[in-house]
């Protein structure tokens, strides 16, 4: 009942140069039976939305203001991506906590936002490794969730993406098991809060996803696709794990 889906996040890379690499996506997968989102730089939410033509490929956002609108200088609000073409926007990525000190308060403030604008909202949060070496990988992520849901999510309004900040762009992937005990644990602390929506909601897996390892991840209860980062910048090495993930 939950459509699949492989989400690519492009961080601060990228340039209309690169939108050759979203035509070859497209082309490789004209009729794909999962979604797919590509999140580019802001400038390039509007070329990437007018490069996929009329390929279903979802366009989104990396960030957005809790804001509608105002004195917030650099910053950039859900309803102007609305309009640049996006239907995502990821919220709570990691390197925002990190760089920028979002807390989850700031986090669900964004997803709300994005709601507001009609925005799909990509949560993401994730342990630490001095977290995970300390045993609380669980506790913490269950309390980045319930601080980073917005009152009125749905499971159209809402993806939850867990990424170890120890696996982003490090090579260094969970074991299955710890991927399925953490995934498993956010399905029931979803149903928790959010007893109607908790089946529907998509839980994506990110922290080194490569077409090596794609299809054994795919494979994990409850991971219903991938927030793919360094891998998602050229079509050659995101179109295998979409593969993967259509075959899963
Ligand atoms: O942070 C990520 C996606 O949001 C994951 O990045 P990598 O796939 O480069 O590890």
């Amino acid at each position: 009942m939950r459509r699949k889906l492989a989400a690519g996040n492009w961080k601060m890379n990228g340039s209309r140069a690169a939108l050759a690499e979203v035509e070859a996506l497209c082309a490789a997968h004209p009729d794909s039976a999962v979604e797919l989102l590509l999140c580019p730089p802001a400038t390039l939410v509007a070329p990437m939305a007018d490069a996929r033509g009329s390929h279903p490929l979802r366009v989104g956002g990396q960030d957005c203001h809790s804001s509608e609108s105002g004195a917030h200088t650099g910053d950039i609000s859900a309803a102007m991506l609305k309009e640049a073409g996006a239907s995502h926007v990821i919220v709570g990525h990691s390197e925002r906590r990190t760089d920028h000190g979002e807390t989850s308060e700031t986090v669900a403030a964004k997803a709300a936002a994005a709601h507001a604008a009609g925005l799909v909202a990509v949560i993401c949060l994730g342990e630490t490794l001095a977290e995970r070496e300390a045993g609380t990988t669980l506790a913490v992520v269950a309390d980045q969730l319930g601080a980073s849901l917005p009152e009125g999510a749905t499971a159209a309004n809402t993806v939850v993406a867990y990424e170890p900040v120890w696996a982003i762009g490090t090579g260094k992937v969970p074991t299955l098991e710890q991927i399925a005990e953490v995934h498993e644990y956010l399905r029931k602390e979803l149903a928790t809060h959010l007893p109607d929506a908790a089946d529907g909601i998509r839980l994506l897996y990110g922290g080194s996803v490569k077409a090596s390892n794609a299809a054994d991840i795919f494979s994990v209860r409850d991971v219903d696709g991938a927030l793919v980062g360094g891998a998602s910048l050229r079509a050659e090495d995101f179109s295998p794990i979409v593969s993967a993930l259509e075959q899963a």
